[in-house]
């Protein structure tokens, strides 16, 4: 049986609560040359970025005489981009951005985010342990997040976490972004492991979208932006807390979805 109570398991017809006869994945690996990889979104799993970009939101609002909006109306926008989060901001302030403003409040949206990158913004209780937990059992990892890769990399820098990953992948790296597969698997491929022994972590059924249209493992983080019920059907295995996350948790579904 699975020795944390937080997870919880979205149910597949093979059952997880017993270990399997086969050896198990760590076993395979030490007599293989393949490497596991932790592939994890940015916004809303990793980082807690919504408070800089309510303040960056706030700076645009309060230039056009616009109410500054609140944290909690900006949470379940923040992973969807800076278009849709000036959009929704604006429409709730009575205003929707025109055509014509678009474009002048993303540049001063931007220009002041990128500015103010990691005032607020930091990584989520338990993440980095859990990363450390993945490292020494062998897992590389991997970033793979629609924000665009150069902010990713200046935010992962900021927080001092650009080394741990082996290969940190945005919006703008490939020809597509997630939820298309492309990106996952250009992610993967970037990181030198392959799909079969790949995980994703998101927050939001994009990344549970993007890994079932790779055909990887995902695991939804409850606590990030936007966890719907599509997201919450859609992923393999749901955690409330980073305690949950480590290595047993994800060879386990890496192995339960090899065998479906
Ligand atoms: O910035 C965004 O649009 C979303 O970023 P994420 O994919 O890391 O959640
Ligand atoms: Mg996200």
């Amino acid at each position: 049986m699975f020795r944390k109570t937080g997870v919880r398991l979205v149910s597949r017809p093979q059952s997880l609560t017993s270990r399997p006869a086969v050896p198990t994945r760590s076993h395979q690996r030490e007599n293989s040359r393949s490497v596991p990889v932790a592939v994890f979104d940015l916004d809303g799993t990793l980082v807690d970025t919504a408070p800089d970009l309510w303040a960056s939101l706030n700076h645009c609002l309060v230039e056009v005489g616009l109410p500054p909006t609140t944290l909690e109306l900006v949470r379940p926008h923040a992973g969807h981009g800076a278009k849709v989060m000036l959009q929704h901001a604006y429409t709730h302030a009575g205003h929707p951005l025109s055509e014509q403003e678009a474009d002048g409040q993303l540049a001063r949206f931007l220009a002041y985010y990128e500015a103010h990158i990691a005032d607020a913004s930091a990584p989520f209780p338990g993440v980095v342990e859990a990363m450390e937990r993945l490292r020494s059992a062998g897992y590389r990892l991997a970033v793979c997040t629609n924000k665009t890769e150069r902010l990713s990399r200046l935010l992962l820098d900021t927080l001092g976490l650009s080394d741990r990953f082996a290969a940190i992948c945005g919006a703008d790296t490939f020809a597509r972004r997630k939820p298309d597969p492309v990106h996952l698997l250009g992610t993967i491929e970037r990181a030198g492991a392959a799909r079969e022994e790949a995980i994703m972590i998101g927050d939001t059924a994009t990344d549970t979208d993007a890994a079932v249209a790779a055909r990887v493992p995902s695991i939804l983080v409850d606590f990030g932006y936007a966890p719907d019920e599509r997201a919450r059907r859609t992923a393999d295995a749901v955690i409330e807390t980073y305690d949950d996350l480590d290595a047993d948790l994800c060879d386990r579904l890496i192995e339960r979805h090899g065998r479906d």
